[in-house]
């Protein structure tokens, strides 16, 4: 795996919101979420689409959404919607377009085509939304389908419909389809987000998932409630320990030098952990300057 720029983009934290919700598209100015992904599938009703595009385009085209990575998800390429959906997102030309339920490279190659005809700027990516059985034992296929795909983001409703598995704490059911994504995502050198979680009130549940999806290696995780993000950022940052660990490790590699092999606390120390030390640091200093 080789570790891009793109890939130490902080996306701790990735907010959908309906864009049909006045209201949660002007609080989404004032959140501390690193992106936001304003929604024109499942969250908006069939008769609200036309709006809500309208609402997303022109909250694309802004310009006051500061440095929040800014995406619209368009409708299915299966729906009536998608067409009008992606020309429209294309010409308001946000950070990246999400779309459901892409299962294949074909499907890759067909949206690329489409972003091109429809005169999306360049610095508009595509990301594809993993979320059936298919696209999950197809995930190298398609993170590997086009440079413009930059971000896979788990699906994990449609997952457990469509595995007719239930949500259940620790997600047992859903690990094979998460591993076999993040295997594609880190395979390919792409940045992969973890699924939403439901239930809005249950912060301990919430919490216990983020600490899961970083364990599993995921960049950050999609929420649907802005009383998630701070919980988001902490999970998903490299902790003040783990900055401290990173420094110490260098500094031990630095005072060994010529050696292949160092202790740091106890532990062993070869070149490839001296790599994770630098990635841990610069991902803090990714996190630290787009806060500061
Ligand atoms: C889940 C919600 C419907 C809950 O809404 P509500 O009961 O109104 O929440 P609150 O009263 O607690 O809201 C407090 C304030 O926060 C604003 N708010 C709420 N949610 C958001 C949001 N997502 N973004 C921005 N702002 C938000 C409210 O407007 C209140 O503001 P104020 O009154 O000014 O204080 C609701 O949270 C919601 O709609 N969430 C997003 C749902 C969504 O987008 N779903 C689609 C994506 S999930 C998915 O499909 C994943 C995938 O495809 C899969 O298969 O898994
Ligand atoms: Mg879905």
């Amino acid at each position: 795996m080789t570790d891009a720029p793109e890939q130490f983009r902080p996306r701790r934290s990735v907010l959908y919101m309906p864009s049909s919700n006045k209201r949660a598209l002007e609080k989404a100015k004032s959140l501390p979420c690193d992106g936001l992904i304003l929604d024109l599938e499942d969250a908006v009703a069939p008769d609200a689409k036309a709006s809500a595009r309208e609402a997303a385009a022109t909250a694309a085209a802004s310009g006051e959404y500061g440095r929040r990575e800014l995406t619209i998800r368009v409708n299915g390429a299966d729906t009536e919607w998608h067409d009008d959906d992606l020309r429209a997102a294309c010409e308001a030309g946000p950070d990246a377009i999400v779309v459901p339920k892409v299962a294949s490279a074909e499907a890759v190659h067909t949206l690329v085509d489409a972003l091109e005809r429809h005169g999306a700027p360049d610095r508009t990516s595509l990301w594809a939304m993993v979320e059936t059985p298919y696209a999950m034992l197809h995930a190298e296929e398609i993170a590997a389908a086009s440079e413009r795909l930059t971000v896979l983001v788990m699906g994990t409703n449609d997952l457990v419909k469509e595995l007719y598995a239930e949500h259940v704490p620790g997600r047992a059911p859903l690990l094979t389809g998460l591993s076999l994504a993040l295997l594609a995502a880190r395979a390919t050198g792409k940045a992969i987000l973890d699924g939403v979680y439901n239930d809005v009130k249950d912060t301990d549940g919430f919490l216990a998932e983020c600490r899961q999806g970083r364990e599993m290696g995921f960049d950050g995780k999609t929420l649907i409630h802005p009383g998630q993000v701070e919980g988001a950022n902490t999970a998903f940052a490299p902790s003040a320990e783990a900055v401290e660990d990173a420094r110490g490790v260098l500094q031990a590699w630095e005072d060994g030098r010529g050696s292949g092999v160092v202790t740091y606390r106890g532990k062993m120390v070869e070149n490839l952990h001296v790599e994770s030390a630098q990635r841990t640091l610069t991902m803090h200093e990714a996190i630290q300057a787009l806060e500061g």
